[in-house]
């Protein structure tokens, strides 16, 4: 078996030799109880549930559902050990240490993927007449839900109609009927502005949707990397190592050959179905909000013995949509800000904000060097990241200090209720994208599309100038490094 970052099984296997999986063998109804057990599992970040046993599983074992896919662990000390595991990195790692890992790829040559004549994926196939998306275990995740997401946690493959830019990525769907899927398609994401090549054409889009994969592939398929840029090569070089890739059988799309299952299809560019409503990543489910979306017809099932369908049942804190998406973001707004020569050291999206913010640290010593004012540097920030797709699901940028660790909230809040004055020290874009599904957009005031956004300076004035003038109130900044080791090397004695 190959190793947990490469192939989907020997991930499951990481996970239960971590003692991070709980298998349940009793029957589980993927009408609610799977997803009712998954949102008590990422809401107290309990070890990863296994189902299986579902009702609705075929002779073949198709198939078994993993929850909670790359959400958090109760041990501080392995709080991203899912993440970790998804990256051949130590279960011990930090975020900072994934993000960098994930950021890496880009600064070394791309290793193209290899591609294969068969692989694990196709042991077995089946054609329309021998399937039903509605009999076999498509989970219900939250009841008012406006069908049964089947896709939460699989990876779209589509291609541009030229056929030189090839991207991978999530995008939620549900099951329309027995061989339909309908699927959230919205820009500015790429499988969006691929989708309008196609429509231009008047050509339904070709797609794969592969559950399972290679677990380095769903992580860099939820980075927004840029425009054309190919995630197999990418994946690749971040691995060191090339991604094994088996053709379809009704398309000319490409899927990893260790892929648990795998939808093959074409996505309509004409036919639209209702979409949603769906329990989304900022907590809410609003009734009767639904939308016209692309129909996707699925062709052919190919899938391995007792495949197993990733789940994420997202929602409030913390599942995937937490763990990935806004960090994921945050790493790639770090790496344009350092490209445009900005003093960033760090960028994160704190869960406490519901990944709609991204905290960056400063470095204030290059800051004070550029000689710049308050209102400049905002603006800079703000011009770069709020034009851009990267930016797209963030809706505050806050700028702090290096005494400022982003990837502890406490500090994060510390530097931004007593450093950022309000209004004064906020500089607003309301000319900008917004995204719609956080609710004060979608279902707020305001466009659903645009504005809302803030770049907030959480620099006190000295810091652009002479630098800090004050110690925090607090055991590491008002005492002498001796008496903090003297107390610490005491702290039993004294009677703690
Ligand atoms: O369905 C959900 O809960 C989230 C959908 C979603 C997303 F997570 C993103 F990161 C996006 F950029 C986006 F456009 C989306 F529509």
């Amino acid at each position: 078996m190959a190793l947990a970052h490469m192939e989907f099984r020997a991930f499951v296997q990481a996970l239960k030799d971590d003692g991070d999986l709980v298998e349940i063998n009793e029957e589980c109804d993927p009408n609610l109880e799977v997803s009712a057990i998954i949102r008590k599992v990422v809401e107290h970040d309990e070890r990863a549930p296994l189902f299986n046993n579902l009702k609705g599983q075929n002779e073949n074992g198709l198939w078994r559902i993993l929850g909670a896919p790359n959400s958090l662990r109760s041990d501080q000390r392995h709080r991203y050990g899912r993440l970790a595991r998804h990256l051949n990195l130590p279960p011990t790692s930090s975020m900072k240490e994934i993000l960098d890992k994930m950021v890496s790829a880009k600064t070394v040559a791309p290793i193209p993927p290899k591609i294969v004549e068969t692989g694990p994926c196709k042991e077995f196939c089946l054609t329309p007449d021998q399937f039903d998306l509605n009999q076999l275990p498509s989970p219900t995740l939250h009841q008012a839900d406006g069908g049964k997401y089947v896709q939460t946690y699989g990876m779209f493959i589509v291609r541009s109609p030229d056929g030189k830019w090839t991207n991978w990525s999530i995008a939620r769907a549900m099951v329309h009927d027995k061989n339909h899927l309908v699927g959230l398609v919205m820009p500015p994401q790429h499988i969006a502005v691929i989708h309008r090549m196609w429509k231009e054409q008047g050509r339904d889009m070709p797609y794969a949707l592969a559950f399972g994969v290679p677990p380095a592939a769903i992580m860099a398929a939820s980075m927004p990397l840029p425009d054309g840029l190919t995630e197999a090569e990418y994946i690749g070089s971040m691995v060191h190592s090339p991604l094994e890739l088996v053709k379809c059988e009704t398309n000319d799309l490409f899927v990893p050959s260790t892929s648990e299952i795998v939808f093959e299809g074409t996505c309509s560019v004409t036919e639209t179905a209702s979409e949603g409503p769906f329990g989304e990543m900022h907590g809410y489910v609003f009734r009767g909000d639904s939308h016209s979306m692309p129909v996707y017809t699925v062709n052919m099932i190919t899938h391995r013995k007792d495949p197993i369908m990733p789940v994420s049942a997202c929602g409030r804190l913390t599942d995937e949509t937490h763990t990935m998406i806004g960090p994921l973001a945050a790493a790639e707004i770090g790496y344009i800000l350092k490209s445009n020569g900005l003093p960033i050291n760090e960028a994160f999206s704190p869960f406490e904000s519901q990944v709609t913010w991204v905290a960056l640290q400063v470095d204030t010593d290059k800051l004070r060097a550029m000689k710049t004012t308050a209102e400049a540097f905002c603006r800079q920030v703000g011009d770069l990241i709020f034009r851009g797709k990267p930016g797209s699901t963030i809706h505050r940028l806050l700028l702090v200090g290096d005494d400022i660790d982003v990837y502890d909230f406490k500090e994060v809040i510390w530097a931004f209720t007593t450093r950022c004055r309000p209004v004064m020290d906020e500089y607003s874009y309301e000319d900008v994208p917004g995204f719609p599904l956080i609710p004060y957009m979608g279902h707020g005031n305001g466009p659903a599309n645009k504005g809302g956004k803030l770049v907030c300076d959480c620099l006190l004035p000295v810091e652009y100038t002479t630098g800090k003038n004050w110690e925090a109130a607090d055991f590491k900044g008002s005492f002498p490094p001796e008496l903090q080791q003297k107390v610490l090397d005491r702290w039993q004695s004294y009677g703690f």
